[in-house]
């Protein structure tokens, strides 16, 4: 009772010194806990990571994470920790411990965007709702579905030639930026696929209307990207939130009403061609019980639209910057593909099957450059598991870094060198014995298990007729002054620069 009247005469700076002061005591008596007493003690890292999330946090935001990572890696080994409860490994067995073995593990709720409306997509979706969605899609990712789909693929692939041409001649000095059509070669494509009509970005020159969506989509994935690194530490995320999705409220409105009148008549078209629509005609049930709802269908239709169009045009860009500045690699690929079709009508999903160069330049730049630069982070169980042979406690975030483990100087030969030629059959007299040192179990670039990527096969498809009919229809060379080009922030993906190249007929 006495100490009441004392405690309330004291003045407040006093008071908040205290309060200051026992933070602080609390916050150095745990950090030495973290540090030194915590189950992931053992775990090397820096301890300032060990200690908060912030210097994790503060790269994310800055764009940086995966290139510090690669550092990290470098300086503490294979496995290191990098927050209070998150580890990061790049062993290869990893991905077997992590996204293979039952029980499955959850994705870390934080490295997830929960949907604005409810229905979730496959990236979202988990346990039961994952499988059931995934069971309703999967058949229009088969290799059938593919054969059947590739018409659309391939006509959009000869409308970006001809839009390269068109842009060629209405440049003053015939230097075109590469990087914004294949946005929206990529993007047409795969709207087609996943709404049963295309956005024609690609036309957006004749009709005087350039498609900002891919844009917006880069901007997304920034803003998602900090919102979730902030819902660590809520409020602040719900703020962003508030400020940012109120901004975006229209554009987002607009484009989901665009993909609902897209998907809608194409289901009421029926049985007529094969998309990524085509199993789910009068399939779509609102229960939620089984298949698909009609809200889940346009907000994985969108999910599809998005990575596609994100990834697909990172790599692409990619891989023409990597062989435009390397000379022998370009002229090995104009000779495949040039050597091989005497027309470019002839370049289909089909024909461009077991071109071992072209393969092996896409695989090489997905390595080298994975164009989500992310980790996929898992939660343990508490009983804990073993993780590329070291047992990680229970309840710990663990994740394989797609960029980081694709390019550590521990399983790969001169790791940051463009050399398809690593990815050639043995057999290949391109091929080089020293390449026997790269550890190729690694290479995962669209993960594994149950969760893997569900559009693989449709990337790789369009990647190849896209970069063969480029090869086979043009003599290319790049703008000086691109030297950096590689040099982006990631937020989720890549944020890709311009690419200037001067296309030459040939
Ligand atoms: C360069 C191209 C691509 C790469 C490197 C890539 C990579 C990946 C990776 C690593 C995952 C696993 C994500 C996780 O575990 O959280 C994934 C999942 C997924 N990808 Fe892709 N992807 C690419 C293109 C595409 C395309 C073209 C589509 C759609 C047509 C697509 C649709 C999806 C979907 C829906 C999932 C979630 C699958 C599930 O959880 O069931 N991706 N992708």
């Amino acid at each position: 009772m006495a100490l009441i009247p004392e405690y309330r005469s004291l003045p407040n700076t006093t008071l908040a010194a205290y309060f200051v002061g026992a933070y602080v005591l609390y916050r150095i008596i745990f950090s030495i806990y973290l540090i030194f007493f915590h189950p992931l003690a053992k775990f090397p890292g820096p301890k300032t990571w060990a200690v908060s999330r912030i210097p994790w946090a503060r790269r994310v935001i800055k764009g940086d994470i995966w290139q510090v990572l690669d550092q990290l890696h470098l300086q503490y080994g294979p496995v290191v920790r990098i927050a209070p409860d998150e580890i990061t490994t790049i062993s290869p067995d990893a991905w077997k411990d992590l996204y293979v073995t039952r029980p499955l593990l959850p994705k870390d709720p934080y490295s997830q965007t929960p949907p604005l409306n409810g229905a979730h997509s496959l990236f979202t979706a988990a346990d039961d709702t994952h499988k059931r969605i995934r069971g309703a899609i999967v058949n229009a990712f088969s290799d059938k579905a593919l054969r059947n789909q590739s018409p659309i693929i391939e006509h959009h692939a000869t409308r970006l030639i001809e839009r390269i041409h068109r842009e060629k001649v209405k440049s003053p000095n015939g230097i075109i930026n590469l990087q914004k059509l294949f946005g929206y070669a990529t993007f047409d494509t795969i709207t087609d696929l996943s709404f049963g009509e295309s956005f024609d970005g690609l036309e957006g020159d004749k009709t005087g209307q350039e498609n900002s969506m891919i844009q917006n989509f880069f901007f997304h994935a920034k803003f998602s990207t900090i919102r979730n690194c902030l819902t660590r530490f809520a409020p602040l995320d719900i703020f962003l939130g508030l400020f940012l999705l109120g901004k975006t409220r229209a554009s987002r409105t607009r484009n989901w009403k665009n993909a609902v009148d897209k998907i809608e008549r194409r289901l009421a078209k029926g049985d007529v061609r094969d998309d990524f629509l085509t199993p789910v005609v009068g399939r779509i049930d609102e229960t939620g019980r089984k298949g698909i709802t009609s809200k889940e269908l346009t907000t994985n239709g969108l999910a599809f639209v998005i990575a596609d169009c994100q990834l697909s045009t990172v790599a692409l860009a990619t891989a023409t910057y990597f062989l435009l500045r390397e000379p022998k690699q370009w002229k090995r690929l104009a000779e495949e593909v040039r050597g091989r079709f005497v027309k470019g009508e002839e370049i289909t999903v089909q024909s461009t099957q077991g071109m071992v160069y072209l393969e092996a330049v896409i695989n090489e730049t997905l390595r080298i450059r994975h164009p989500t630069p992310i980790s996929l982070p898992r939660v343990l169980p508490k009983e804990g598991r073993v993780v590329g042979g070291v047992f990680v406690p229970g309840n710990t975030v663990v994740g394989i870094n797609l960029q980081n483990i694709q390019t550590s100087p521990t399983l790969w030969v001169e790791p940051e060198v463009f050399h398809p030629e690593r990815f050639l059959p043995k057999t290949d007299e391109r091929y080089e014995e020293r390449f026997e040192g790269d550890v190729k179990e690694a290479f995962m670039p669209f993960s594994t298990g149950v969760r893997n990527c569900i559009g693989s096969k449709v990337f790789l498809a369009q990647a190849r007729v896209f970069l063969a009919r480029l090869v086979w229809t043009f003599d290319l060379e790049m703008q000086g002054g691109q030297e950096d080009w590689l040099d982006q922030k990631a937020f989720l993906v890549f944020e890709p620069k311009p690419l200037f190249v001067k296309p030459t007929s040939r």
